[in-house]
């Protein structure tokens, strides 16, 4: 409970400080409706009871007063709600939603981007800037809302004492609404894996791409069946979940019902028996009446506050997250080399993903030289990628350690290492922008030169594709945003340009840059990144790292790396690695016969 509070107590500071007159405002109208509230009741029954006495003067007063205070709670509560929501819309979207992007983007690993309990909490807190504003003013309006019950039962002791014995009626329905929503939110976050696989079989069954292969392999049936149920398995689990909470919602409604009438029966009682005016049965009516609406608002508040517990745990979680990872890897002061000396090196490095059985990359040690072009081939799976991951520093090693010129890559800073390397990796991201962002991202500072970005296009063999978009590099991309959609091997040209930004990296990164590629571009875009690759290395001593399936790409390279299980098995040049006849020169063969390549 503790955290909540103090998540709430910074969440009102943080709306203090953005929207300091909204706050202030709200509160006085909240306070200002609650007495306005109470001066209804009280001068109704000082104008029944001075109407009673003859005295007209006095009753028409307090009549117009509590016509007054009636009209005003009416106009205050909208100002009051258009308020909040404005102030939610604007904190909440504005600034918690980008929050909490910065807390996903931010963290240097990218484990809590691929790991399915992870995953679970992301989902739930995407867009979630709204609700967690939403709940932090919901506490303020929840215990408004009590003391507006409070000032309500205040007016009924005026009458007697006993009627204060509605409080713990009104305090059951609360408890049973509360269980009732911690087992919908237990429900949600049970469920949460089937409903991304639902959206997830949706998503491949609605698009074009994957369209056409189901279409083929008439696997869309299957699929769909699959998403059907996926959906059914986390609906009927989110709907007993909200049937049981509906239930303990009712108990909790008729408590209070039975005991709001006999404490309406008693009161008349004593209104007729005990010397009760005619005002009483006036004030009681009016504040039990409106007692009801009290309390159905502080219940709703309130469990609508404890509802909000879905969204706060993953945004407390992931807070925490956050720190702890920025507390495991502080930023050091190791600068980060503007120019590779010596090179890049391995030291029985040893990788596992959470969760599986056997490392991705095991104990591999290897010298990648200043300057050189390194190869990384092996069959699918063999860890290609995560090595490169490895030098991205999106992963620690678990055991052994990589150093670039003798720093530890752990003790460089991360953004500041990222800065200076070029990436192209194979799930590479299709922007939705105009042709010339989705380049000119490769280089935040200039984004917008269109002669670098037109450079650029000229090392990922694509200098010709401006001229076939409607309107250059102005064209927007995207058919969802009215623009237009790139075929798959210009969408890789397009991410390989933008790895082609940066002018001085000290290490590029090329991960199967070239996997939709036709030969004759495969060829030109491989000769194109060697020449580059050299040019760096004289500028910024660069190591150029590919990853590869075709061995007619990497037989240029310096070095290259057979992968095998995690394993490094066998690495050296091409020449050195075909004379040792071991796997790479067995498989170099086979592809040889297959594509007929040039011989070694
Ligand atoms: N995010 C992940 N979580 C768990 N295991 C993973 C993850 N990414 C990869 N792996 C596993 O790690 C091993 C190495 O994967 P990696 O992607 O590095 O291989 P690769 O050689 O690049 O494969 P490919 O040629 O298919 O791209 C594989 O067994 C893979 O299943």
């Amino acid at each position: 409970m503790n955290r909540y509070l103090v998540l709430w107590a910074s969440l009102l500071k943080l709306s203090w400080k953005q929207r300091p007159g909204f706050l202030t405002l709200f509160l006085f109208c909240q306070v200002l409706d609650i007495a306005a509230l109470a001066f209804t009741g009280l001068a109704l029954r000082d104008a029944i009871d001075a109407a009673q006495r003859g005295v007209l003067a006095s009753s028409i007063i307090a009549a117009t007063t509590a016509a007054v205070c009636y009209a005003a709670t009416s106009v205050l509560r909208g100002v009051a709600q258009t308020l909040r929501l404005q102030a939610i819309e604007r904190i909440g979207v504005a600034e918690l939603d980008t929050l909490i992007m910065r807390y996903i983007v931010g963290v240097e690993g990218i484990e809590h981007l691929e790991r399915p309990q992870f995953l679970d909490r992301i989902t739930v807190l995407r867009g979630a800037g709204w609700g967690v504003m939403d709940s932090t003013w919901g506490v303020v309006e929840a215990v408004l809302s009590t003391v507006r019950l409070a000032v309500l039962l205040l007016l009924l002791n005026t009458v007697d004492p006993w009627l204060l014995t509605l409080l713990p009626f009104a305090a059951v329905p609360l408890w049973l609404d509360k269980r009732g929503q911690g087992a919908v939110a237990k429900a949600e976050v049970a469920t949460a894996e089937a409903m991304r696989l639902q959206k997830h079989l949706f998503t491949l069954l609605t698009t074009a791409g994957p369209g056409k292969e189901l279409r083929i392999t008439s696997a869309g049936g299957e699929l769909a069946r699959r998403q059907t149920a996926a959906w059914d398995e986390a609906v009927e689990a989110r709907f007993r979940a909200q049937l049981a909470s509906a239930g303990w919602k009712l108990c909790g409604w008729v408590i209070f019902m039975l005991g709001y009438a006999a404490a309406l029966a008693f009161v008349v009682r004593q209104a007729l028996t005990a010397g009760g005016s005619a005002g009483d049965i006036v004030l009681t009516v009016t504040v039990a009446t409106t007692l009801r609406s009290a309390v159905q608002q502080t219940v709703s508040r309130s469990a609508e506050v404890a509802s909000y517990k879905r969204l706060l745990d993953p945004f407390l979680w992931l807070r925490d997250y956050v720190a702890r990872e920025k507390a495991a890897r502080p930023v050091t002061g190791v600068p980060v080399p503007r120019r590779i000396e010596k090179g890049i090196a391995f030291d029985r490095v040893s990788y596992m993903y959470p969760g599986t059985k056997h490392p991705a990359v095991d104990e591999v040690t290897i010298d990648l030289p200043a300057g050189s072009v390194v190869a990384v081939v092996g069959e699918y799976g063999s860890g290609k990628t995560t090595l490169v991951k490895l030098l991205c520093k999106y992963y620690r090693p678990d055991e052994g350690k990589i150093t670039v010129d003798g720093n530890d890559l752990t003790s460089l800073n991360a953004a500041d290492w990222w800065e200076r390397l070029s990436v192209a990796f194979q799930d590479f991201g299709r922007y939705r922008t105009t042709f010339g962002e989705a380049v000119g991202l490769g280089d935040l500072p200039n984004k917008d030169d269109s002669d670098r970005i037109l450079a650029a296009l000229r090392a990922a063999d694509a200098e010709h594709l401006p001229s076939r978009l409607v309107n250059g590099l102005r064209t927007q991309l995207g058919k969802e945003f009215g623009g237009t959609d790139l075929s798959e091997g210009q969408w890789q040209k397009t991410a390989l340009a933008r790895a082609s930004m940066r002018e001085a990296p000290v290490m590029v990164v090329l991960d199967e840059p070239t996997a939709s590629l036709d030969a004759p571009s495969e060829q030109t875009v491989f000769e194109t990144y060697m020449r580059n690759a050299r040019d760096l290395a004289q500028k910024t001593g660069a190591v150029t790292v590919v990853v590869s399936h075709r061995f007619s790409t990497v037989a240029g390279a310096d070095l290259i790396l057979v992968m095998r299980r995690g394993r490094l098995v066998e690495h050296g040049s091409h020449e050195e690695l075909m004379a040792l006849g071991g796997s790479y020169a067995e498989l170099y063969s086979i592809q040889e016969k297959a594509y007929s390549l040039p011989q070694s």
